[in-house]
């Protein structure tokens, strides 16, 4: 199962467990240390409480572990901040260089990565595997980018001249949510690094595993120690990481509630923040669509990582001519989908993240059925065969049919396999209901008229936009949102812009002109 073979091949995370004991199903612990300062795991200097990490498949635990307090946030801003002054010195092309070792390390690790992230997830390992590539990608697209970094020269009369350089800001802290636990640490860290920043990390409590790796092998490739650290916890520890008055700037991934105080704090201490928030996106499909790809891009937009997915485009609208043929479609395919034991190679779908989300989800699907909506298929939990998964938090993934936009199921971020199909005439009537929403993170459409998809998401407000697809993320386009989905950017040449802060210079060559 192991790519490489023998303990010494093992990240140092997983070296002091046995191999394949440590990656199976039922049988993964964790007992080492799980946070990361000055380039050695850790335990925290102090504790705000504990938590506990569940593997979603068997709703065993499999960590428990210190959510640090001030004084190991502390600590771990200031090896930071002296990180910051040996990398900040350092030339782009000095610091790709140490990016593109990293991104190599993960592609070698990739399976080792991958199976960390569906153990403590849930996701299939297929879709793991993904992330892990749009993880290392990010890194070398950042790394390509870092020898770049330029500011302008500028003329001024009588051979005077301005310039500008283009400068970090110093320590920035990344904040995640558990839905894609690496790919978010990566897609955090890669272009801040890039810029000469050093990172403090913290990942949801729920995934805290997956970001050590991260700090492992930005270690191994050769940042200094304190570039990249983790600390853990939750609220607390995240609140007390963006009051930090070292903490030059907040990229946070999470919820619009906890993204609202985010901004809060960040606003007392006029740190600049970038904000990628929940998202309730519309999923438009014209009677003129090619219907397979159609269907298929309905169950992209939908079922990934358990539906939990930010950019999700859980309100489908299906133009009225084809809705039944549609709605057929995604029903039979949906029902086709393997659930089970995410590490099996034929799994397409895993556990939810937790019993409490579960019910959550389970909960917005009840009350869709008393608010009218038709349960097509799924929307219940699932006890699969194996009987290590009996206490798993699996459920079938949910087709809502007849659905309006005044139902709780249309209007609020369910974030579970969850779709809700809902008709429509025309263009422009469908365009109103699609915006009808503070959110405005992402939204698709899928036509042949080549003049209709640009002038649909020419009108549609969401800050991502796909055409004829949906959820795919190559690490060259910018990603974010519009509305309450939040503000500031990942990925794409843009995130120089949110990493870094431009100096303007300005050199007389003459004598000074003065008005006293
Ligand atoms: N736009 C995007 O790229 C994405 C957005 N999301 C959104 O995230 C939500 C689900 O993720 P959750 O982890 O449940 O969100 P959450 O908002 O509860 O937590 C996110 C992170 O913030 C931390 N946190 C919580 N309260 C805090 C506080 N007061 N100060 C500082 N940090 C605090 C948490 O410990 C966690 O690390 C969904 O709404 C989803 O749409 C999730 C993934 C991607
Ligand atoms: C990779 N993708 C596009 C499916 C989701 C990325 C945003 C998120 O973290 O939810």
């Amino acid at each position: 199962m192991l790519p490489r073979a023998g303990r010494a091949a093992l990240p140092p995370l997983l070296r002091s467990l046995r191999p394949a004991a440590a990656m199976s199903t039922g049988s993964f612990l964790v007992s080492q240390p799980l946070n990361y300062r000055g380039g050695a795991r850790l335990q925290p200097a102090d504790a705000s409480g504990s938590e506990t990490a569940f593997e979603p498949a068997t709703g065993r635990v499999i960590a428990t572990f210190t959510c640090s307090g001030e004084k190991e946030v502390h600590l771990a801003v200031q090896d930071a901040k002296a990180a910051f002054k040996i990398w900040s010195q350092k030339s782009g092309l000095e610091r790709g260089r140490i990016l593109l070792e990293a991104a190599r390390i993960i592609r070698e690790r990739k399976e080792e990565i991958a199976t960390l992230e569906t153990i403590n997830n849930g996701k299939s390992i297929l879709e793991a595997r993904l992330d892990i590539d749009t993880s290392w990608q990010c890194l070398e697209y950042y790394a390509g980018l870092a020898g770049s970094l330029a500011g302008e020269h500028i003329q001024l009369p009588g051979g005077s001249f301005g310039y500008t350089r283009r400068e970090p800001l110093g320590v920035c802290v990344g904040i995640g949510a558990w839905n894609y636990p690496f790919q978010i640490a990566s897609w955090k860290s890669a272009p801040a690094l890039a810029c000469g920043n050093a990172m403090v990390f913290k990942p949801s409590p729920f995934t805290p595993l997956s970001a050590l790796l991260l700090a492992e092998i930005y270690t191994e490739a050769g940042a200094p120690p304190g570039l990249f650290n983790v600390v853990q916890g939750g609220a607390a520890t995240g609140q007390l990481l963006c009051e930090h008055r070292d903490v030059a700037k907040v990229s946070f991934t999470g919820s619009v509630p906890t993204g609202t105080k985010i901004m809060e704090m960040s606003a007392k201490g006029i740190k600049p923040v970038t904000l990628e928030l929940g998202g309730k996106s519309p999923l438009i499909i014209f009677e003129d669509c090619h219907l397979e790809n159609a269907v298929k891009g309905a169950l992209m937009a939908n079922f990934l990582t358990q539906g939990e997915v930010c950019c999700n485009g859980t309100r489908v609208f299906v133009q009225k001519k084809i809705l039944d043929k549609f709605t057929k479609q995604v029903v039979e395919q949906t029902q086709r989908i393997k659930i089970g034991d995410p590490l099996l190679e034929d799994t397409r779908m895993g556990p939810l993240i937790n019993r409490p989300h579960l019910e959550r989800v389970l909960g917005f699907v009840k009350v869709a059925k008393e608010q009218g909506a038709k349960v097509l298929c799924g929307g219940d939990p699932y006890v699969p065969e194996d009987p290590k998964l009996k206490n798993g938090f699996f459920m079938r993934p949910c087709v809502l049919g007849d659905c309006r936009d005044d139902m709780t199921c249309v209007k609020e971020e369910i974030f579970g396999p969850v779709m809700s199909i809902l008709s429509f005439d025309t263009e422009a009537e469908v365009l109103e209901r699609a915006n009808n929403t503070s959110f405005g993170l992402a939204a698709g459409v899928f036509t042949r008229d080549l003049q209709r998809a640009h002038r649909v998401v020419a009108e549609l407000q969401a800050g991502v936009c796909y055409i004829n697809n949906y959820n795919v993320s190559p690490v060259e386009l910018p990603f974010g949102g519009y509305k309450k989905s939040g503000f500031g950017r990942e990925n794409g040449r843009v995130t120089i812009e949110y990493y870094s802060q431009l100096k303007t210079v300005c050199v007389e060559m003459g004598d000074v002109e003065s008005a006293f």
